[in-house]
Protein backbone atom coordinates (compact mmCIF):
# COMPACT_ATOMS: atom_id res chain seq x y z
CA UNK A 1 0.00 0.00 0.00
CA UNK A 2 2.03 3.22 -1.20
CA UNK A 3 0.97 6.72 0.09
CA UNK A 4 -0.38 7.59 -3.46
CA UNK A 5 -3.84 5.71 -3.50
CA UNK A 6 -5.86 4.98 -7.06
CA UNK A 7 -7.25 9.22 -5.79
CA UNK A 8 -7.69 11.03 -2.79
CA UNK A 9 -10.77 11.94 -0.60
CA UNK A 10 -11.19 14.93 1.26
CA UNK A 11 -10.51 14.96 4.49
CA UNK A 12 -13.96 13.84 6.64
CA UNK A 13 -13.63 15.21 10.17
CA UNK A 14 -16.14 13.49 13.12
CA UNK A 15 -15.88 14.42 16.95
CA UNK A 16 -14.24 10.31 17.65
CA UNK A 17 -13.22 8.22 15.29
CA UNK A 18 -12.78 4.78 15.81
CA UNK A 19 -10.45 2.38 14.24
CA UNK A 20 -12.07 -0.92 14.10
CA UNK A 21 -15.51 -1.65 14.32
CA UNK A 22 -14.42 -4.79 16.43
CA UNK A 23 -15.25 -6.28 19.55
CA UNK A 24 -14.73 -2.94 21.88
CA UNK A 25 -15.31 -0.88 18.61
CA UNK A 26 -19.03 -1.46 18.16
CA UNK A 27 -19.45 -0.82 22.02
CA UNK A 28 -17.76 2.34 21.95
CA UNK A 29 -19.71 3.19 18.74
CA UNK A 30 -22.99 2.36 19.92
CA UNK A 31 -22.57 4.40 23.43
CA UNK A 32 -20.91 7.36 22.31
CA UNK A 33 -23.20 7.79 19.43
CA UNK A 34 -26.44 7.89 21.74
CA UNK A 35 -25.53 11.95 22.33
CA UNK A 36 -27.01 12.78 18.75
CA UNK A 37 -24.65 15.79 18.30
CA UNK A 38 -22.11 13.78 18.79
CA UNK A 39 -20.40 12.80 15.42
CA UNK A 40 -18.98 9.27 15.68
CA UNK A 41 -17.15 7.75 12.58
CA UNK A 42 -16.09 4.01 12.67
CA UNK A 43 -13.43 3.00 10.13
CA UNK A 44 -13.88 -0.85 10.10
CA UNK A 45 -11.24 -3.37 7.67
CA UNK A 46 -13.91 -5.74 7.08
CA UNK A 47 -17.61 -5.88 5.61
CA UNK A 48 -20.82 -5.51 7.45
CA UNK A 49 -22.27 -8.57 9.27
CA UNK A 50 -25.74 -7.50 8.48
CA UNK A 51 -27.28 -10.15 6.72
CA UNK A 52 -24.44 -12.41 6.60
CA UNK A 53 -25.76 -15.76 7.38
CA UNK A 54 -22.17 -17.35 6.86
CA UNK A 55 -21.20 -14.75 10.20
CA UNK A 56 -24.45 -14.65 12.23
CA UNK A 57 -25.04 -18.15 12.66
CA UNK A 58 -22.37 -19.21 15.28
CA UNK A 59 -22.06 -22.79 14.54
CA UNK A 60 -20.40 -21.86 10.95
CA UNK A 61 -17.52 -20.25 12.88
CA UNK A 62 -15.05 -22.63 12.28
CA UNK A 63 -15.34 -22.18 8.62
CA UNK A 64 -14.84 -18.26 9.08
CA UNK A 65 -11.49 -18.80 9.78
CA UNK A 66 -8.42 -18.40 6.98
CA UNK A 67 -11.12 -16.91 4.81
CA UNK A 68 -11.61 -13.32 4.00
CA UNK A 69 -13.47 -12.55 6.71
CA UNK A 70 -9.71 -13.32 8.89
CA UNK A 71 -6.54 -11.21 8.74
CA UNK A 72 -4.77 -14.85 9.40
CA UNK A 73 -1.82 -14.02 11.45
CA UNK A 74 1.47 -16.96 11.04
CA UNK A 75 3.94 -16.82 14.43
CA UNK A 76 7.49 -16.90 14.32
CA UNK A 77 8.81 -20.36 14.58
CA UNK A 78 8.08 -21.56 18.10
CA UNK A 79 11.47 -23.57 19.13
CA UNK A 80 9.19 -24.76 22.33
CA UNK A 81 5.88 -24.96 21.03
CA UNK A 82 3.82 -25.21 17.59
CA UNK A 83 5.41 -22.91 14.69
CA UNK A 84 2.33 -23.94 12.54
CA UNK A 85 -0.46 -21.91 14.27
CA UNK A 86 -2.82 -19.17 12.38
CA UNK A 87 -3.73 -16.61 14.67
CA UNK A 88 -7.12 -15.89 13.36
CA UNK A 89 -7.87 -12.07 13.86
CA UNK A 90 -12.15 -11.28 12.65
CA UNK A 91 -11.91 -9.17 9.64
CA UNK A 92 -15.33 -7.88 9.79
CA UNK A 93 -17.71 -5.40 11.48
CA UNK A 94 -18.22 -6.99 15.06
CA UNK A 95 -14.54 -7.99 15.29
CA UNK A 96 -13.26 -11.29 16.80
CA UNK A 97 -17.13 -11.46 18.68
CA UNK A 98 -18.02 -11.77 14.96
CA UNK A 99 -16.42 -15.22 14.12
CA UNK A 100 -15.38 -16.49 17.67
CA UNK A 101 -17.28 -19.00 19.39
CA UNK A 102 -19.22 -16.58 22.17
CA UNK A 103 -18.24 -18.65 25.30
CA UNK A 104 -19.38 -15.19 28.28
CA UNK A 105 -17.02 -15.36 31.07
CA UNK A 106 -17.35 -12.50 33.84
CA UNK A 107 -13.19 -11.80 34.48
CA UNK A 108 -12.48 -13.52 38.65
CA UNK A 109 -11.87 -10.44 41.03
CA UNK A 110 -8.78 -11.90 41.53
CA UNK A 111 -8.10 -11.18 37.48
CA UNK A 112 -8.69 -7.58 38.28
CA UNK A 113 -7.17 -7.01 41.36
CA UNK A 114 -3.41 -8.23 39.40
CA UNK A 115 -4.22 -5.53 37.01
CA UNK A 116 -4.51 -3.02 39.81
CA UNK A 117 -1.11 -4.30 40.91
CA UNK A 118 0.16 -3.90 37.61
CA UNK A 119 -0.51 0.12 37.80
CA UNK A 120 -4.50 -0.24 35.98
CA UNK A 121 -6.05 2.04 39.04
CA UNK A 122 -9.06 2.20 39.06
CA UNK A 123 -9.74 -1.67 37.36
CA UNK A 124 -10.94 -3.20 40.50
CA UNK A 125 -13.43 -5.69 40.58
CA UNK A 126 -15.68 -2.89 42.10
CA UNK A 127 -15.61 -1.30 39.51
CA UNK A 128 -15.38 -3.05 36.27
CA UNK A 129 -17.69 -5.83 37.06
CA UNK A 130 -20.82 -3.70 38.07
CA UNK A 131 -21.01 -2.66 34.22
CA UNK A 132 -22.16 -6.72 33.37
CA UNK A 133 -25.38 -4.90 33.83
CA UNK A 134 -24.69 -2.44 30.96
CA UNK A 135 -24.10 -5.49 28.60
CA UNK A 136 -26.31 -5.72 25.60
CA UNK A 137 -25.40 -8.87 24.21
CA UNK A 138 -27.65 -11.91 25.64
CA UNK A 139 -25.03 -14.15 27.50
CA UNK A 140 -27.39 -17.68 28.65
CA UNK A 141 -25.88 -21.28 29.74
CA UNK A 142 -26.05 -23.50 26.60
CA UNK A 143 -29.88 -23.90 25.90
CA UNK A 144 -31.39 -27.30 26.58
CA UNK A 145 -31.97 -28.47 23.12
CA UNK A 146 -28.32 -27.56 22.26
CA UNK A 147 -26.89 -30.32 24.70
CA UNK A 148 -25.88 -33.11 23.28
CA UNK A 149 -25.53 -36.56 24.96
CA UNK A 150 -21.50 -36.72 24.63
CA UNK A 151 -21.32 -33.03 26.18
CA UNK A 152 -23.70 -34.20 29.03
CA UNK A 153 -21.66 -37.38 29.90
CA UNK A 154 -18.01 -35.57 29.90
CA UNK A 155 -19.04 -33.16 32.77
CA UNK A 156 -21.07 -36.17 34.43
CA UNK A 157 -17.63 -38.35 33.81
CA UNK A 158 -15.19 -34.83 34.95
CA UNK A 159 -17.48 -34.19 38.22
CA UNK A 160 -16.91 -37.98 39.37
CA UNK A 161 -13.64 -38.25 38.45
CA UNK A 162 -12.12 -35.39 39.78
CA UNK A 163 -14.86 -34.56 42.84
CA UNK A 164 -15.66 -31.12 41.50
CA UNK A 165 -19.10 -29.32 41.39
CA UNK A 166 -21.55 -29.59 38.21
CA UNK A 167 -21.99 -25.44 37.79
CA UNK A 168 -25.20 -24.81 36.29
CA UNK A 169 -24.18 -20.93 35.09
CA UNK A 170 -20.27 -19.85 35.54
CA UNK A 171 -21.48 -16.35 35.85
CA UNK A 172 -23.15 -16.82 38.75
CA UNK A 173 -20.40 -16.08 40.95
CA UNK A 174 -17.16 -16.66 41.06
CA UNK A 175 -15.85 -20.02 41.05
CA UNK A 176 -12.61 -22.36 42.07
CA UNK A 177 -12.89 -25.18 39.87
CA UNK A 178 -16.26 -27.49 38.06
CA UNK A 179 -17.67 -28.83 35.03
CA UNK A 180 -20.42 -27.90 33.36
CA UNK A 181 -22.24 -25.98 29.62
CA UNK A 182 -21.01 -22.21 28.78
CA UNK A 183 -22.58 -19.42 28.49
CA UNK A 184 -22.75 -18.44 25.15
CA UNK A 185 -24.14 -15.11 23.53
CA UNK A 186 -26.37 -16.67 21.53
CA UNK A 187 -29.81 -17.32 20.54
CA UNK A 188 -30.65 -20.39 20.96
CA UNK A 189 -34.15 -19.82 19.02
CA UNK A 190 -32.42 -19.28 15.50
CA UNK A 191 -28.69 -19.84 16.51
CA UNK A 192 -27.71 -16.66 15.69
CA UNK A 193 -25.03 -14.46 17.26
CA UNK A 194 -25.44 -11.66 19.84
CA UNK A 195 -22.01 -10.16 19.12
CA UNK A 196 -20.89 -7.20 19.46
CA UNK A 197 -22.00 -6.24 16.13
CA UNK A 198 -25.71 -7.45 16.54
CA UNK A 199 -25.85 -6.41 20.10
CA UNK A 200 -24.52 -2.48 19.67
CA UNK A 201 -25.09 -1.28 16.41
CA UNK A 202 -27.59 -3.55 14.46
CA UNK A 203 -29.70 -1.62 16.32
CA UNK A 204 -28.42 1.75 16.18
CA UNK A 205 -27.59 2.05 12.35
CA UNK A 206 -29.94 4.65 11.02
CA UNK A 207 -28.41 7.00 13.64
CA UNK A 208 -27.75 9.87 11.33
CA UNK A 209 -24.55 11.18 13.11
CA UNK A 210 -23.11 7.27 13.12
CA UNK A 211 -21.21 6.92 10.01
CA UNK A 212 -19.76 3.46 9.66
CA UNK A 213 -16.27 3.09 6.65
CA UNK A 214 -16.55 -0.19 5.73
CA UNK A 215 -14.12 -1.97 4.06
CA UNK A 216 -11.66 0.88 4.93
CA UNK A 217 -8.26 0.28 6.64
CA UNK A 218 -6.61 2.72 8.80
CA UNK A 219 -2.64 2.34 8.06
CA UNK A 220 -1.07 5.35 9.49
CA UNK A 221 -2.01 7.62 12.28
CA UNK A 222 -0.41 11.44 11.26
CA UNK A 223 -0.11 14.94 13.60
CA UNK A 224 -2.21 18.16 12.92
CA UNK A 225 -0.68 21.84 12.78
CA UNK A 226 -0.91 21.74 16.09
CA UNK A 227 0.93 18.80 17.00
CA UNK A 228 -2.32 15.93 18.05
CA UNK A 229 -2.45 13.13 16.76
CA UNK A 230 -6.03 13.53 15.36
CA UNK A 231 -5.75 12.28 11.38
CA UNK A 232 -5.46 8.89 10.32
CA UNK A 233 -5.05 7.79 6.97
CA UNK A 234 -7.15 5.32 5.53
CA UNK A 235 -7.19 3.40 2.01
CA UNK A 236 -10.93 2.63 1.23
CA UNK A 237 -12.08 -0.27 -0.65
CA UNK A 238 -11.68 0.72 -3.65
CA UNK A 239 -8.18 1.59 -3.73
CA UNK A 240 -8.58 5.54 -2.94
CA UNK A 241 -6.40 6.67 -0.41
CA UNK A 242 -8.60 9.16 2.38
CA UNK A 243 -8.10 11.07 6.00
CA UNK A 244 -10.34 11.02 8.72
CA UNK A 245 -9.96 13.80 11.37
CA UNK A 246 -10.67 13.35 15.26
CA UNK A 247 -12.14 17.01 16.44
CA UNK A 248 -11.93 15.23 20.15
CA UNK A 249 -11.03 11.92 20.35
CA UNK A 250 -9.41 9.39 18.55
CA UNK A 251 -9.98 5.86 19.63
CA UNK A 252 -7.67 2.80 18.60
CA UNK A 253 -9.86 -0.45 18.86
CA UNK A 254 -8.05 -2.78 16.19
CA UNK A 255 -7.32 -5.13 18.60
CA UNK A 256 -3.97 -6.91 20.01
CA UNK A 257 -2.24 -7.66 16.69
CA UNK A 258 -3.08 -4.13 14.66
CA UNK A 259 -3.50 -1.63 17.43
CA UNK A 260 0.31 -2.16 18.14
CA UNK A 261 0.49 -2.29 14.68
CA UNK A 262 -0.48 0.39 13.42
CA UNK A 263 1.45 2.68 16.08
CA UNK A 264 4.19 1.62 14.80
CA UNK A 265 3.64 2.13 11.48
CA UNK A 266 3.08 5.60 12.31
CA UNK A 267 6.21 5.99 14.31
CA UNK A 268 4.90 5.27 17.86
CA UNK A 269 7.10 2.36 19.54
CA UNK A 270 10.36 1.24 20.26
CA UNK A 271 12.21 3.78 18.61
CA UNK A 272 15.50 2.19 17.47
CA UNK A 273 13.65 -0.66 16.25
CA UNK A 274 11.38 1.80 13.63
CA UNK A 275 14.19 3.24 12.64
CA UNK A 276 15.88 0.75 11.63
CA UNK A 277 12.75 -0.01 9.27
CA UNK A 278 13.27 4.10 7.73
CA UNK A 279 10.04 4.84 9.74
CA UNK A 280 10.33 8.44 10.85
CA UNK A 281 9.65 8.27 15.05
CA UNK A 282 6.82 10.18 16.12
CA UNK A 283 7.30 8.94 20.11
CA UNK A 284 9.47 6.71 21.51
CA UNK A 285 7.49 3.91 23.33
CA UNK A 286 9.30 0.39 23.83
CA UNK A 287 6.25 -1.11 25.20
CA UNK A 288 4.17 -0.76 22.25
CA UNK A 289 3.93 -4.98 20.98
CA UNK A 290 5.80 -5.96 24.31
CA UNK A 291 4.06 -8.51 26.10
CA UNK A 292 1.85 -10.18 23.83
CA UNK A 293 -0.17 -13.07 26.08
CA UNK A 294 -2.10 -15.81 25.05
CA UNK A 295 -3.98 -18.73 26.42
CA UNK A 296 -1.76 -22.04 24.56
CA UNK A 297 -3.88 -25.39 25.12
CA UNK A 298 -3.34 -28.63 23.46
CA UNK A 299 -5.66 -31.53 22.74
CA UNK A 300 -6.35 -35.29 22.91
CA UNK A 301 -8.38 -37.06 20.86
CA UNK A 302 -10.38 -39.83 20.64
CA UNK A 303 -12.32 -42.22 18.12
CA UNK A 304 -15.81 -42.91 18.51
CA UNK A 305 -17.86 -45.74 17.51
CA UNK A 306 -20.15 -43.65 15.04
CA UNK A 307 -21.80 -40.40 14.29
CA UNK A 308 -22.56 -38.55 17.35
CA UNK A 309 -25.90 -36.72 17.86
CA UNK A 310 -26.43 -33.67 15.93
CA UNK A 311 -27.06 -31.68 19.10
CA UNK A 312 -25.06 -28.17 19.73
CA UNK A 313 -24.57 -24.26 19.93
CA UNK A 314 -20.88 -24.44 18.33
CA UNK A 315 -19.50 -28.01 18.54
CA UNK A 316 -17.59 -27.10 22.32
CA UNK A 317 -20.01 -26.29 24.43
CA UNK A 318 -18.74 -27.91 27.77
CA UNK A 319 -15.51 -27.44 29.66
CA UNK A 320 -13.87 -28.14 33.07
CA UNK A 321 -12.09 -25.96 35.47
CA UNK A 322 -9.79 -27.55 37.97
CA UNK A 323 -7.40 -26.64 40.43
CA UNK A 324 -4.60 -27.65 41.12
CA UNK A 325 -3.04 -25.50 43.51
CA UNK A 326 -5.21 -25.12 46.32
CA UNK A 327 -3.16 -21.68 47.29
CA UNK A 328 -3.97 -20.07 43.75
CA UNK A 329 -7.63 -18.25 44.42
CA UNK A 330 -9.02 -19.93 41.34
CA UNK A 331 -8.49 -22.65 38.82
CA UNK A 332 -5.37 -23.31 36.95
CA UNK A 333 -6.34 -25.46 34.48
CA UNK A 334 -9.34 -25.39 31.93
CA UNK A 335 -10.32 -27.68 29.20
CA UNK A 336 -13.08 -27.31 26.24
CA UNK A 337 -14.58 -30.17 25.47
CA UNK A 338 -15.43 -30.80 21.51
CA UNK A 339 -17.89 -32.95 20.10
CA UNK A 340 -15.52 -33.63 16.70
CA UNK A 341 -12.32 -34.13 16.78
CA UNK A 342 -9.90 -31.14 16.31
CA UNK A 343 -6.94 -33.01 14.59
CA UNK A 344 -5.05 -30.33 12.30
CA UNK A 345 -2.37 -29.89 15.05
CA UNK A 346 -2.08 -34.00 15.51
CA UNK A 347 -2.46 -34.96 12.16
CA UNK A 348 0.87 -33.35 11.42
CA UNK A 349 2.45 -35.08 13.29
CA UNK A 350 1.30 -38.34 11.84
CA UNK A 351 -1.27 -39.37 14.00
CA UNK A 352 -4.32 -40.61 12.52
CA UNK A 353 -7.96 -38.43 11.88
CA UNK A 354 -10.67 -40.38 13.42
CA UNK A 355 -13.78 -40.08 11.40
CA UNK A 356 -15.62 -39.85 14.38
CA UNK A 357 -14.65 -38.65 17.60
CA UNK A 358 -14.11 -35.86 20.54
CA UNK A 359 -11.97 -34.48 22.19
CA UNK A 360 -10.52 -32.19 25.34
CA UNK A 361 -7.86 -29.34 24.83
CA UNK A 362 -6.40 -28.23 28.15
CA UNK A 363 -5.47 -24.95 28.44
CA UNK A 364 -3.39 -22.84 30.69
CA UNK A 365 -5.46 -20.02 32.34
CA UNK A 366 -2.84 -18.21 34.05
CA UNK A 367 0.46 -18.45 31.69
CA UNK A 368 3.35 -17.26 32.26
CA UNK A 369 5.38 -17.17 28.81
CA UNK A 370 5.32 -13.42 27.22
CA UNK A 371 5.72 -12.55 23.30
CA UNK A 372 6.10 -9.75 21.29
CA UNK A 373 4.61 -8.11 17.61
CA UNK A 374 7.39 -6.50 15.90
CA UNK A 375 7.04 -5.09 12.08
CA UNK A 376 9.06 -7.13 9.62
CA UNK A 377 9.05 -3.38 7.27
CA UNK A 378 7.55 -0.08 6.78
CA UNK A 379 4.78 -1.32 4.66
CA UNK A 380 1.34 -1.73 5.81
CA UNK A 381 0.49 -4.19 3.98
CA UNK A 382 3.17 -6.67 5.34
CA UNK A 383 2.11 -8.90 8.35
CA UNK A 384 3.77 -8.43 11.29
CA UNK A 385 5.77 -10.84 13.38
CA UNK A 386 4.23 -12.31 15.89
CA UNK A 387 6.19 -14.56 18.46
CA UNK A 388 4.28 -15.86 21.20
CA UNK A 389 7.95 -17.54 22.86
CA UNK A 390 4.78 -20.58 23.68
CA UNK A 391 6.23 -22.46 26.59
CA UNK A 392 9.53 -20.63 27.63
CA UNK A 393 8.64 -19.31 30.82
CA UNK A 394 11.62 -20.49 32.99
CA UNK A 395 9.68 -21.91 35.75
CA UNK A 396 8.38 -24.42 33.12
CA UNK A 397 4.50 -23.96 34.32
CA UNK A 398 2.98 -23.44 31.01
CA UNK A 399 4.57 -26.82 30.39
CA UNK A 400 3.63 -28.31 33.25
CA UNK A 401 0.18 -26.98 32.75
CA UNK A 402 -0.19 -28.72 29.86
CA UNK A 403 0.97 -32.50 30.98
CA UNK A 404 -1.21 -32.44 33.85
CA UNK A 405 -4.04 -31.53 31.66
CA UNK A 406 -2.99 -34.37 29.78
CA UNK A 407 -3.17 -36.83 32.02
CA UNK A 408 -6.32 -35.10 33.72
CA UNK A 409 -8.10 -35.40 30.48
CA UNK A 410 -7.24 -39.57 30.32
CA UNK A 411 -8.84 -39.49 34.15
CA UNK A 412 -11.79 -37.80 32.92
CA UNK A 413 -12.10 -40.40 29.93
CA UNK A 414 -11.69 -43.49 31.61
CA UNK A 415 -14.67 -42.80 33.65
CA UNK A 416 -18.18 -43.68 33.05
CA UNK A 417 -20.30 -42.40 31.47
CA UNK A 418 -17.92 -40.96 28.89
CA UNK A 419 -16.15 -43.60 28.52
CA UNK A 420 -18.50 -45.69 27.18
CA UNK A 421 -18.81 -43.58 24.36
CA UNK A 422 -15.09 -43.72 23.35
CA UNK A 423 -13.57 -46.49 21.22
CA UNK A 424 -9.69 -45.74 21.24
CA UNK A 425 -7.26 -42.32 22.17
CA UNK A 426 -5.63 -41.25 18.67
CA UNK A 427 -4.04 -38.73 19.83
CA UNK A 428 -0.97 -39.04 21.14
CA UNK A 429 -2.04 -42.79 21.70
CA UNK A 430 -1.44 -44.93 24.63
CA UNK A 431 1.90 -45.25 23.87
CA UNK A 432 2.77 -41.74 25.45
CA UNK A 433 2.84 -41.43 28.82
CA UNK A 434 5.92 -40.10 30.68
CA UNK A 435 6.14 -36.16 31.71
CA UNK A 436 9.10 -35.96 28.80
CA UNK A 437 6.70 -37.58 26.13
CA UNK A 438 3.69 -35.80 27.33
CA UNK A 439 5.17 -32.86 26.94
CA UNK A 440 7.00 -33.19 23.55
CA UNK A 441 4.10 -34.19 22.33
CA UNK A 442 1.61 -31.27 24.27
CA UNK A 443 3.63 -28.47 23.00
CA UNK A 444 4.46 -30.26 19.39
CA UNK A 445 0.25 -30.47 19.12
CA UNK A 446 -0.50 -27.11 20.56
CA UNK A 447 -2.92 -24.49 19.66
CA UNK A 448 -4.36 -21.27 20.56
CA UNK A 449 -7.40 -20.63 22.05
CA UNK A 450 -7.22 -17.56 20.27
CA UNK A 451 -6.57 -15.11 22.99
CA UNK A 452 -3.75 -12.77 22.19
CA UNK A 453 -3.74 -9.49 24.53
CA UNK A 454 -1.42 -7.37 26.28
CA UNK A 455 0.27 -5.58 23.38
CA UNK A 456 0.13 -1.98 24.43
CA UNK A 457 -0.39 -2.85 28.10
CA UNK A 458 -2.14 -0.07 30.66
CA UNK A 459 0.27 0.84 33.45
CA UNK A 460 1.32 3.62 35.53
CA UNK A 461 2.70 6.95 34.69
CA UNK A 462 6.14 6.62 36.03
CA UNK A 463 6.01 2.50 34.01
CA UNK A 464 8.11 3.20 31.21
CA UNK A 465 7.04 -0.46 29.63
CA UNK A 466 3.50 1.07 29.39
CA UNK A 467 1.54 2.37 26.60
CA UNK A 468 -1.59 3.51 28.43
CA UNK A 469 -1.86 5.17 31.04
CA UNK A 470 -5.16 3.94 33.52
CA UNK A 471 -7.47 6.10 31.73
CA UNK A 472 -6.33 4.38 28.51
CA UNK A 473 -4.57 7.62 26.85
CA UNK A 474 -1.86 6.88 24.88
CA UNK A 475 1.21 8.17 26.72
CA UNK A 476 2.63 11.17 25.85
CA UNK A 477 -0.28 12.43 23.44
CA UNK A 478 -3.53 14.34 24.23
CA UNK A 479 -6.75 13.21 22.49
CA UNK A 480 -5.60 8.95 21.93
CA UNK A 481 -6.88 5.97 23.28
CA UNK A 482 -6.77 2.38 22.97
CA UNK A 483 -9.52 0.63 23.93
CA UNK A 484 -9.40 -3.10 23.00
CA UNK A 485 -7.85 -6.37 24.53
CA UNK A 486 -4.05 -4.88 23.64
CA UNK A 487 -4.27 -2.95 26.81
CA UNK A 488 -4.72 -5.95 29.66
CA UNK A 489 -2.05 -5.79 31.76
CA UNK A 490 -2.41 -9.57 32.24
CA UNK A 491 -5.03 -11.84 30.91
CA UNK A 492 -7.90 -12.66 32.87
CA UNK A 493 -8.20 -16.70 33.94
CA UNK A 494 -11.26 -17.20 31.73
CA UNK A 495 -11.90 -16.77 27.68
CA UNK A 496 -11.47 -12.69 27.39
CA UNK A 497 -14.20 -11.64 25.08
CA UNK A 498 -16.43 -10.28 27.92
CA UNK A 499 -13.85 -8.26 29.87
CA UNK A 500 -13.13 -6.74 26.09
CA UNK A 501 -16.81 -5.66 26.18
CA UNK A 502 -16.42 -4.53 30.13
CA UNK A 503 -13.54 -2.51 29.57
CA UNK A 504 -14.96 -0.60 26.47
CA UNK A 505 -17.89 0.22 28.64
CA UNK A 506 -16.25 1.77 30.93
CA UNK A 507 -14.32 3.29 28.68
CA UNK A 508 -17.34 5.19 27.29
CA UNK A 509 -17.66 6.33 30.50
CA UNK A 510 -14.09 7.76 30.80
CA UNK A 511 -14.47 9.40 27.15
CA UNK A 512 -17.85 11.02 28.36
CA UNK A 513 -17.58 11.42 31.58
CA UNK A 514 -20.90 9.48 32.93
CA UNK A 515 -21.37 8.07 35.83
CA UNK A 516 -20.33 4.22 36.44
CA UNK A 517 -22.98 1.89 37.51
CA UNK A 518 -21.63 2.14 40.46
CA UNK A 519 -20.55 0.23 43.62
CA UNK A 520 -22.22 -0.56 46.84
CA UNK A 521 -21.06 -2.50 49.55
CA UNK A 522 -23.30 -5.43 48.40
CA UNK A 523 -22.57 -5.80 45.28
CA UNK A 524 -18.32 -5.74 46.08
CA UNK A 525 -19.18 -8.27 48.43
CA UNK A 526 -20.96 -10.26 45.42
CA UNK A 527 -18.22 -9.53 43.43
CA UNK A 528 -15.28 -10.12 45.43
CA UNK A 529 -16.23 -13.54 46.91
CA UNK A 530 -15.20 -15.04 50.16
CA UNK A 531 -11.42 -15.66 49.66
CA UNK A 532 -10.61 -12.33 48.65
CA UNK A 533 -12.06 -9.66 50.88
C1 LIG B 1 -11.62 -18.08 16.56
C2 LIG B 1 -11.74 -17.33 17.84
C3 LIG B 1 -12.52 -17.85 18.87
C4 LIG B 1 -12.63 -17.15 20.07
N1 LIG B 1 -13.52 -17.60 21.00
C5 LIG B 1 -13.75 -16.85 22.10
C6 LIG B 1 -14.78 -17.21 23.01
O1 LIG B 1 -15.53 -18.16 22.78
N2 LIG B 1 -14.94 -16.45 24.13
C7 LIG B 1 -14.12 -15.40 24.41
O2 LIG B 1 -14.28 -14.80 25.48
N3 LIG B 1 -13.17 -15.01 23.54
C8 LIG B 1 -12.99 -15.69 22.39
N4 LIG B 1 -12.06 -15.28 21.48
C9 LIG B 1 -11.28 -14.06 21.78
C10 LIG B 1 -12.14 -12.79 21.66
O3 LIG B 1 -13.05 -12.92 20.59
C11 LIG B 1 -11.23 -11.58 21.48
O4 LIG B 1 -10.31 -11.52 22.57
C12 LIG B 1 -11.97 -10.26 21.44
O5 LIG B 1 -13.12 -10.35 20.62
C13 LIG B 1 -11.04 -9.17 20.94
O6 LIG B 1 -11.73 -7.95 20.85
P1 LIG B 1 -10.99 -6.63 20.34
O7 LIG B 1 -11.97 -5.54 20.39
O8 LIG B 1 -9.72 -6.47 21.10
O9 LIG B 1 -10.55 -6.93 18.84
P2 LIG B 1 -11.42 -7.41 17.60
O10 LIG B 1 -12.74 -7.89 18.01
O11 LIG B 1 -10.54 -8.33 16.83
O12 LIG B 1 -11.64 -6.08 16.76
C14 LIG B 1 -10.67 -5.48 15.94
C15 LIG B 1 -11.37 -4.87 14.74
O13 LIG B 1 -10.48 -3.97 14.11
C16 LIG B 1 -10.55 -4.13 12.71
N5 LIG B 1 -9.25 -3.70 12.19
C17 LIG B 1 -8.05 -4.28 12.39
N6 LIG B 1 -7.09 -3.55 11.81
C18 LIG B 1 -7.70 -2.48 11.25
C19 LIG B 1 -7.22 -1.36 10.52
N7 LIG B 1 -5.90 -1.19 10.29
N8 LIG B 1 -8.12 -0.46 10.04
C20 LIG B 1 -9.46 -0.63 10.29
N9 LIG B 1 -9.95 -1.68 10.99
C21 LIG B 1 -9.08 -2.58 11.46
C22 LIG B 1 -10.85 -5.60 12.51
O14 LIG B 1 -11.42 -5.84 11.24
C23 LIG B 1 -11.79 -5.88 13.68
O15 LIG B 1 -13.13 -5.66 13.33
C24 LIG B 1 -11.92 -15.93 20.27
C25 LIG B 1 -11.15 -15.41 19.23
C26 LIG B 1 -11.07 -16.09 18.02
C27 LIG B 1 -10.26 -15.48 16.92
Amino acid sequence: MSESGRGEKDEDAYDYVIVGGGTAGCVLASRLSEDPECRVCVVEGGPSDVGDENVLKLRNWINLLDTGYDYGYPTVEQPRGNSHILHSRARVLGGCSSHNTLISFLPFPQDLQEWVRAGAEGWDAGTLLPYRQRLRNTIRPVAEKDRNPVAHDFVGAAVDALDVPVVDDFNAQPFTEGAGFFSLAYDPATGYRSSASVAYLHPVMDRPNLTLKLETRAYRLLRDGAGRLTRVRVRYADGSAGTVRAERELLLCAGSVDTPRLLMLSGIGPAEDLRELGIDVLADLPGVGENLLDHPESVIVWETAGPLPPNSAMDSDAGLFVRRDSREPGPDLMFHFYQVPFTVNTERLGLPSPPYGVCMTPNVPKSRSRGRIWLRSADPDEKPALDFRYFTDPEGYDERTIVDGLRIAREVAATGPLRDWLLRESAPGLDVTSDEALSEYGRRAAHTVYHPAGTCRMGRAADDGAVVDPLLRLRGEEGVRVVDASVFPSLPTVNPMVTVLLVAERAADLITGRAGPGTTATSARDVLGEEQR
